[in-house]
C-alpha cells in the first residue's frame, strides 16, 4: 500500500510536467478526462525551489528471496530518491518537502470526487455532488459577483491570515431573496469555485409555516408535517436552509432536529468551533425580514447577499449560457418586459429549444410569450 505522503508527493510531481512533459507517460484514465502522468522507473524530473536544483528520480525494489504463497504477488517497494546539492540539505528537508507534501495533498483534494451531505435527523449520509453551476453562468449584476467571488478566494486563500490574528478560520454568508432567485444555484457555484464538500441542513423543523423547499438537486420536497396550510399565499410560506460548505474530511455530525432558535444559535457557533479547517456556513431564506437578527448577526453572518429578479443584465447572461448570443432584436422587447414585473431568473426555462429545430429567434420569442404571460398573471392577481 502506497503511504499518503508517496502519493502527495506522485500528484505534486505530476504537475511538474509541464517542464518535463517529453519524459513522462501519459495515460488516459477513467472517461479520457482525467490525464494521468507519471514517472517511468530510473526517469529523472527536475525541480526548482527558492533557486536551488532539485532531481527526482522514481525507482522500485523487487524483494529477493522468495516467499511461498497460493497467490503469488511481487514484494515490490516503490520510492522517490531525491539529489540535491548537501549546502542545501535544510532547505529541502525541511522547507521544500512541507511544501510538496502540501501541495501534492492540495492536488488530491482538488482532483476528488466531491460529496452532497444530507442530514435526515439523525446522521449524515451523502451522494456524490455534481452540479454545473459556476459563477460565470449564474446570472446576477456582474459587480455583485465579482465581489462575492473575490471575497470567497481571499476566504479560501486566509489559513495564514486568520492564523496570524487568531480567529477561526471560517465564514458566514446570507442569501436572500424570493424562491427561483438562484440561491441554491449560488451555493453549487460556491462550492465548484472552492472545491468544498456541502452539508445541506433543512432548518424547516425549527421555523414555524414553512411549506416546502427544494434542495441542491432541484427536487421539491413535500411538506412533513400535517398542519393545513393552504390558505397561505406563496408570499406568506417561508424557507430557511442552512448549507455548510467544507473542505474535505471534517466532521460535521451533529444532530439539530428540535432546537429552539437560541439553541439554533448555539449550534452554529458549535459548528464553527468544532475544528480546524476553513468552512463556509450559507444560511438562505426568502424572508429576511422574518429572521431573529440575532441569528444573522455580523460574525455569524459575515456576508449577506440579496439575491433579486431577473434583470436585463442577468437575462443577457442566461442569454449568453442558453443560446450563446449577446445580442438580437428582441432584446429591447425582453428589456422592457422584465422591467415591467418582478420576473425570477427560473423563466430562462424557456429559452430551452422545445423542438429539433428550434432556432435563437424561436427560443426567444417562447420567452416573450412566457414574459407576457407572468405579467398578466401577476396583473390578475
Ligand atoms: N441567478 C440565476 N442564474 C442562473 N440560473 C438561475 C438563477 N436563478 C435561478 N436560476 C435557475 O432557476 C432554477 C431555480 O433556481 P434556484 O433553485 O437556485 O433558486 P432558489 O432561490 O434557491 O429557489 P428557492 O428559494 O425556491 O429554493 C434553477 O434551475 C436555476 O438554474
Amino acid at each position: 500500500m502506497r503511504s499518503e505522503a508517496y502519493i502527495a508527493i506522485e500528484n505534486y510531481l505530476s504537475t511538474n510536467s509541464s517542464k518535463q512533459a517529453k519524459r513522462l507517460k501519459a495515460d488516459m484514465m477513467q472517461n479520457n478526462q482525467n490525464l494521468a502522468l507519471s514517472m517511468d522507473e530510473h526517469e529523472e524530473v527536475a525541480d526548482e525551489y527558492k533557486r536551488v536544483k532539485i532531481w527526482w528520480a522514481f525507482g522500485k525494489n523487487v524483494s529477493k528471496t522468495p516467499t511461498f504463497s497460493f497467490n503469488p504477488v511481487a514484494d515490490e517497494k516503490r520510492y522517490y530518491k531525491l539529489t540535491f546539492h548537501k549546502k542545501n540539505r535544510d532547505l529541502i528537508m525541511g522547507d521544500y518537502l512541507n511544501y510538496v507534501l502540501k501541495e501534492g495533498n492540495a492536488i488530491k483534494i482538488r482532483n476528488r470526487q466531491r460529496k452532497l451531505y444530507i442530514n435526515n435527523g439523525a446522521k449524515w449520509s451523502h451522494v456524490v455532488f455534481e452540479h454545473p453551476a459556476t459563477f460565470e453562468t449564474l446570472a446576477m449584476d456582474p459587480h455583485k459577483k465579482n465581489e462575492i467571488v473575490e471575497d470567497l478566494m481571499t476566504f479560501s486563500k486566509g489559513e495564514e491570515f486568520y492564523e496570524r490574528i487568531g480567529r477561526a478560520w471560517k465564514r458566514g454568508y446570507l442569501l436572500y431573496g424570493p424562491p427561483g432567485t438562484g440561491k441554491s444555484t449560488m451555493i453549487a457555484a460556491m462550492a465548484n469555485l472552492l472545491k468544498y464538500d456541502i452539508y445541506d441542513l433543512e432548518l424547516t423543523a425549527v421555523i414555524e409555516d414553512i411549506d416546502c423547499s427544494r434542495d441542491l438537486t432541484g427536487k421539491r420536497k413535500k411538506k412533513q408535517d400535517n398542519s393545513d396550510d393552504s390558505n397561505m399565499t406563496d408570499e406568506e410560506k417561508k424557507n430557511s436552509t442552512m448549507n455548510m460548505l467544507a473542505s474535505e474530511g471534517q466532521d460535521t455530525s451533529s444532530n439539530p432536529s428540535k432546537v429552539t432558535l437560541s439553541g439554533l444559535q448555539n449550534f452554529i457557533d458549535g459548528l464553527w468551533s468544532a475544528c480546524g479547517g476553513e468552512r463556509l456556513i450559507v444560511f438562505t431564506t426568502n424572508h429576511v425580514d422574518k429572521l431573529d437578527p440575532a441569528l444573522i448577526q455580523r460574525g455569524r453572518m459575515d456576508k449577506h447577499v440579496e439575491l433579486s429578479y431577473c434583470g436585463f443584465e442577468a437575462f443577457k447572461i442566461l442569454a449568453r449560457n442558453y443560446l450563446k448570443i449577446d445580442s438580437h432584436p428582441l432584446y429591447p422587447k425582453i428589456q422592457k418586459l422584465l422591467s415591467e414585473k418582478n420576473i425570477t431568473p427560473d423563466v430562462a426555462e424557456n429559452l430551452k429549444p422545445k423542438t429539433a429545430s428550434a432556432d435563437v429567434s424561436t427560443s426567444l420569442q417562447d420567452l416573450v410569450l412566457a414574459l407576457k404571460l407572468v405579467n398578466q398573471e401577476v396583473e390578475q392577481k
